[in-house]
């Protein structure tokens, strides 16, 4: 019997959340209990439609649950003033949206930079950081371009760097490898592990991409609403799942 303490870097507690009124409401979070371990990848898989976007939406207080308790490194969201949360989540997370949400007007370099500028960064140490991180995703001769002029899969690794480029704490993915090919998909989850698999961070991922199970730390498996079983993954061995 395994007998290690971990530290947990999030813990939500009886999450409820529904969309919609009266009889079209829709209760998409029924009860969802939550962790992810300090210094682990904690990746999340379910059919579509199963609740995994919101449950990241409410982990990272982009959307306010109904009932239920959201403590992230130490802090509770749940309850705390907006304008508070939106300061605890430009400091402390990096959210890589499925629809990669990059500015169209601004050039790779200029998006990744955001969120440095939002902290105050000068622009010029936010672009060489912006520009390093570019690099480390295969795309160090493409900071110039708009979004518009690259690929899917190359928009997909900016909206990567731009998530990681403030060396958040925790960092939430929807899909992060969706539009990549093998090679880019090892290539960005080496660099999940290697800026942000470490003590006092946490990386957390929704994917249906059994080629990066292996990177997983721990696998929970979403049905319905509910969290219905927690996989650990140990030695690269990773469950396989039934999608529908
Ligand atoms: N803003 C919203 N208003 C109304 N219904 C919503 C809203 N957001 C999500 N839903 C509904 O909540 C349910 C869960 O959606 P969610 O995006 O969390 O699922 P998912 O597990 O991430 O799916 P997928 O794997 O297809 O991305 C779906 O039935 C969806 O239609």
């Amino acid at each position: 019997m395994k007998t290690t303490e971990h530290k947990i870097a999030v813990h939500a507690q009886g999450i409820v959340k529904s969309f919609g009124d009266g009889g079209s409401r829709l209760t998409v979070l029924k009860n969802v209990d939550f962790d992810a371990r300090d210094g682990e990848i904690m990746m999340l898989v379910g059919p579509s439609g199963c609740g995994k976007t919101t449950l990241l939406s409410v982990l990272a207080g982009t959307l306010r649950s109904e009932e239920g308790s959201i403590e992230v490194f130490g802090e509770r969201l749940d309850g705390m003033r907006a304008a508070k949360v939106t300061k605890f989540r430009a400091l402390n997370i990096g959210f890589i949206f499925q629809s990669f949400n990059l500015i169209p007007t601004l050039n790779c370099a200029e998006n990744v930079s955001v969120p440095l500028l939002i902290q105050g960064v000068k622009s010029r140490v936010a672009e060489d950081r912006a520009r390093e991180l570019l690099d480390r995703v295969g795309l160090g001769d493409r900071w110039k371009n708009r979004p518009t002029q690259l690929s899917g899969g190359q928009q997909q690794r900016v909206a990567i760097a731009r998530a990681l480029v403030h060396e958040p704490r925790l960092v939430i993915c929807d899909e992060p490898t969706a539009s990549l090919d093998a090679k880019n998909g090892e290539l960005v989850m080496e660099l999940f592990d290697k800026v942000a698999r470490v003590p006092g961070r946490c990386v957390i991922i929704v994917t249906h991409d059994n080629r990066i199970f292996s990177f997983a730390d721990r696998i929970a498996q979403m049905d319905d609403g509910r969290i219905v079983e927690v996989h650990d993954v140990e030695n690269g061995s990773a469950p396989s799942f039934q999608h529908h």
